[in-house]
């Protein structure tokens, strides 16, 4: 693997699964891959599972690890081309991007969406421009429209836990005060695009996501039908992707989609956390037995794990086909 930013990178999600599987029985595995390799982990917004756990992971593997808060620690960075850097950006991504790959063997990236400028998001400027400007591999961390890491370890969590072989998944939106990002929905939906469910979305006439990430996923209004017989049930609140990131569907008007025991019936609940309790979902369902959002956490350290790992093994065999090119050149 040569980056990881978004879920084209996989080329086997099976074998990458099965392989996290065996990593989470034997984490340590691979201890002296990383070794004098630096993970630089940039956090443009807030985070608990995403930046301990890819720390983690990275440990794990015998990397070192560096840690920025951007916003509050680092330069503000331009990222358009050609501006006159006379107001408030003080480096630009391009000596930036340069700069950070000579002190790190990776760059693992959170950069949230604007939710004003649609267009922007969608370009995934930061991300993108680190990819554009950084000379060592990318990791997503969240970005505007993506939270792969999140959708793998999401992949791994239902693998493990089906007792199914087709087991029918529903992703539901549920209400939330403040205008949310479309990332961990678009990234759930195109990995259950990629695996054997039955696979179904639920939300209010109007939340429709992208065309682009629903493709022809089942889309139905009615929550109530659409959780029928389900086994996994996904909640996550987005915002209006039409009237881009505004809050129409709100706790007030909407509490009936919060996920209750009753409506869940016999499947396992899933969120990506954190959540706002009593108003995406009841107390009764995060306390209960159902609940697997704990584990689901726990996966996340074993998603970056394996995708560093692969990412650690291109590294090497690049770092092996240099030395042998650069041995056939002395000769
Ligand atoms: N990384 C996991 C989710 C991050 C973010 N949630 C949030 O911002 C919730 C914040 C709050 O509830 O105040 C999202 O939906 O993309
Ligand atoms: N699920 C997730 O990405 O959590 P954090 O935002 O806390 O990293």
């Amino acid at each position: 693997m040569k980056k990881y930013t978004g879920l084209d990178d996989i080329t086997d999600l099976k074998e990458l699964i099965a392989e996290a599987r065996e990593i989470k029985k034997n984490p340590y595995a691979f201890e002296h891959l990383g070794k004098r390799k630096r993970l630089v982990m940039l956090f443009f917004n807030s985070s608990l599972r995403t930046r301990l756990s890819t720390e983690k992971a990275a440990c794990n593997l015998g990397m070192d690890v560096t840690v920025m808060n951007f916003n509050s620690d680092a330069w503000k960075l331009e990222f358009e081309d050609g501006t006159v850097m006379n107001a408030d950006t003080s480096e630009h991504i391009k000596e930036a991007a340069q700069v950070i790959s000579q002190y790190g063997d990776v760059i693992a990236v959170r950069a949230f969406p604007t939710l004003t400028d649609k267009a922007k998001d969608e370009s995934e400027y930061v991300i993108s421009s680190f990819e554009k400007y950084a000379s060592v591999p990318v990791v997503n961390m969240e970005s505007a429209t993506a939270h792969p890491l999140q959708a793998l370890a999401d992949a791994i969590t239902i693998t493990e836990l089906s007792q199914q072989s087709k087991p029918k998944v529903v992703l539901s939106w549920a209400p939330h005060p403040k205008a949310l990002p479309h990332a961990v929905a678009n990234s759930f939906i195109g990995m259950m695009q990629k695996m054997d469910v039955d696979f179904t979305i639920t939300h209010p006439k109007g939340y429709e996501l992208s065309a682009d990430v629903v493709k022809n996923s089942k889309v139905v209004y009615d929550q109530d039908e659409a959780l029928k017989d389900a086994d996994f049930v996904y909640v996550k609140n987005w915002s209006n992707y039409k009237e881009y990131g505004k809050v129409i569907a709100t706790p007030e008007t909407h509490s009936d989609w919060m996920v209750t025991s009753e409506k869940l019936g016999t499947a396992q609940f899933m969120h990506c956390l954190p959540v706002r309790r009593n108003v995406i979902v009841a107390d009764e369902v995060l306390d209960g037995d159902q609940s697997v959002v704990i584990e689901q956490a726990n996966n996340r350290t074993f998603s970056a794990q394996v995708v560093l790992k692969r990412i650690l093994e291109n590294l090497a065999s690049k770092s092996q086909k240099e030395k042998l090119e650069s041995s056939r050149y002395e000769y």
